[in-house]
């Protein structure tokens, strides 16, 4: 299956995810809650426009099945995932106006432009490549985390692994696999390694993003004055 193909080269990657500080902090519960703060601010702006990829999707979707499975991450999205980074923000002292107008991060932006970029000039497969690294490797990193012990139980992070253990994101993540696998299995070569380059990028990216909140960076490495919110 195609999906698997797309494990096996980002395998480096992915295994990165679960040794990183921001993870393994969240895991063991003790990440400092400034980094899990920053993490939230930019993760909601990411999510926003996350939305619209799969907004993009029901778009150019060639089916009623496949227009509805990205209606319905829309709605989940917006929802369910961005219902818990409120309850976050909250519980951070964060309010609704800050979560919805903190600045972008470098990062954050390099990553969005290019979803949002490569979903804009592809069709259907495209999209779903687009955001199949950020779906699964939420659910991969949050099963794992939810097998330590105690971890979903933390009185802090625990709603966080539980969210993205769950049984509903678990579904959400094997569906969008699924329909990668409908989409891709049977296209050209040289169409795959399209999809494949774009999975690669964003699992990259989503290196970057867990690196940029443990490091609280706004503009990557640089000078002072460009990490600064503004
Ligand atoms: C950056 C990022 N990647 C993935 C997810 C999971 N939807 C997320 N919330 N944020």
């Amino acid at each position: 299956m195609f999906t698997d193909r797309l494990y096996d080269r980002a395998k480096p990657i992915w295994d990165e995810y679960l040794e990183h500080p921001f993870v393994k902090g969240i895991g063991d519960g003790s990440l400092d809650l400034e980094k899990f703060k920053f993490f939230m601010e930019q993760d909601y702006l990411y999510l926003v426009d996350y939305c619209r990829v799969f907004a993009l999707g029901s778009g150019k979707a060639q089916s009623l099945e496949t227009m509805t499975f990205f209606a319905e991450m829309l709605y989940s999205t917006l929802t369910e995932e961005m219902e818990l980074h409120r309850k976050y923000a909250g519980r951070l002292g964060i309010s609704k106006e800050e979560l919805e107008h903190a600045k972008p991060s470098a990062t954050l932006l390099a990553y969005t432009s290019y979803m949002l970029n490569k979903a804009q000039q592809g069709a259907e497969a495209e999209v779903v490549a687009c955001v199949l690294a950020c779906t699964w490797s939420y659910n991969v990193i949050g099963l794992e985390l939810a097998e330590k012990n105690g971890a979903s139980e933390h009185e802090f992070y625990g709603d966080w692994i539980k969210m993205y253990a769950s049984d509903e994101f678990t579904e959400l993540a094997e569906n969008m696999k699924d329909l990668m696998n409908q989409l891709a299995d049977n296209k050209p070569e040289r169409e795959k390694v399209h999809l494949e380059e774009i999975f690669l990028h964003t699992s990259k990216f989503e290196y970057l993003f867990w690196e940029m909140a443990y490091k609280q960076k706004m503009w990557m490495e640089g000078p002072h004055f460009l990490n600064t919110k503004v």
